[in-house]
């Protein structure tokens, strides 16, 4: 059962000569969370405004809980999508406290019970009769979040929810919204160009490029077996190699050498791909086949995030990101051998580079 379902949705805004989505197709299903995760201008917060209602598709057709919001001649305006909404910048009323932010344009009898109850979900019990300007960055998104839920929405659509707070708070915050929408039992759409937070978060992230969608799956799909070189490059760092696949499609030839990968495919072997290699799949082994000399060493606490100049089979070299656990010591012009790890190694079709 889908909350959400876009199918074939454009939009292209007035003076704009390229649409900023392009035949966008898109089903969310009940109580997942999806983050649509891209660079700036991909066409993130448009899809997010599309389906609260704040701008009207060109073509397509929108729904939400099976009934359809937008269509070539159907329009539901925003208030009556049962969507709850959570802006970048929280957008509380400063003249309003606690109780009264959350309990906004609430009118129905229950209007107490049910504001008790939301403030009870984000954990405010006490805080009722601050002002947002009292409140912390984290306090203030639950009280953003908790208005948002307040009414029961189907859906709650956050824009960049994170991206005002510090990176402690981020990653407690993060875990902190999931338990609280979880708990709601809501549909969620997240808008974020942060990875990290899209990994942390959903169910589903819909990667996009240019208003088109690039790859739509579960974070560990999304990182482990990218579907193209844009979105192995977005999603986390890696190493791109171009090659062809071995005799039995557990390995990749390469400049590099011959690479073994898990990714299941169904390429022939012969097939010119490209290869993504993350970071982590490269371990420092002193039988290892790959020689490098380290020419950069970033210390990070949970890392060494290295750069290795290794040799390829023609002579000539190539950098390969690595990353180093932080207990080894190694210095820049260090010799270094390495060998691929196989679960991150992710095969990618030639045309789509
Ligand atoms: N009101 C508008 N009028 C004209 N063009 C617009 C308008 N809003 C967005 N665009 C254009 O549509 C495209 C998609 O924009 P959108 O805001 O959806 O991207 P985004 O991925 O959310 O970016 P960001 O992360 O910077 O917010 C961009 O090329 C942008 O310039």
């Amino acid at each position: 059962m889908f909350d959400i379902e876009l199918k074939s949705v454009t939009k292209t805004y007035i003076g704009s000569d390229n649409p900023a989505l392009t035949n966008l197709c898109l089903s969310v299903e009940k109580g997942s969370i999806i983050t649509l995760l891209g660079p700036s201008g991909c066409g993130k917060s448009t899809t997010l405004r599309l389906i609260a209602g704040f701008e009207r598709a060109d073509s397509g057709v929108i729904s939400i809980a099976g009934k359809v919001v937008s269509s070539d001649n159907a329009w539901i305006p925003p208030e009556k999508r049962g969507v709850g909404m959570v802006f970048q910048d929280y957008a509380l009323f400063p003249h309003l406290d606690v109780y009264n932010n959350i309990g906004f344009n609430y009118k129905q009898s229950d209007r107490d019970k049910r504001i008790k109850e939301v403030i009870e979900l984000v954990n405010l019990n006490g805080f009722e009769k601050r002002f947002p300007h009292e409140l912390s960055g984290g306090q203030q998104q639950r009280v953003a979040l908790a208005r948002a839920l307040a009414r029961r929405p189907v859906v709650v659509l956050l824009d960049e929810p994170f991206s005002n707070l510090d990176a402690d708070l981020r990653t407690h915050m993060r875990v902190e919204v999931k338990r609280i929408i979880k708990e709601a039992g809501a549909t969620a759409v997240f808008v974020s160009h942060d990875q990290k937070d899209a990994l942390a978060i959903s169910d589903r992230i819909i990667v996009m490029k240019d208003g088109v969608i690039q790859q739509n799956g579960t974070p560990r799909e999304i990182y482990q077996f990218p579907a193209n070189t844009f979105v192995a490059k977005f999603v986390g760092q890696t190493n791109m190699l171009e090659g062809i696949i071995g005799p039995d499609a557990k390995s990749v030839v390469t400049e590099l050498g011959t690479i073994p990968c898990n990714h299941t495919h169904s390429l022939p072997p012969g097939e010119k791909v490209y290869i993504s290699v993350r970071p982590d799949s490269l371990e420092m082994d002193a039988n290892g086949d790959i020689e490098g000399v380290i020419t950069q060493a970033t210390y990070t606490g949970e890392s060494i995030d290295a750069l290795a100049q290794v040799k390829l089979q023609n002579n000539k070299t190539k950098d390969m990101l690595v990353h180093i656990h932080p207990e080894v010591c190694i210095r820049i012009g260090d010799k270094v051998n390495f060998k691929v790890l196989p679960n991150f190694v992710a095969v990618v079709k030639h045309e789509n580079y």
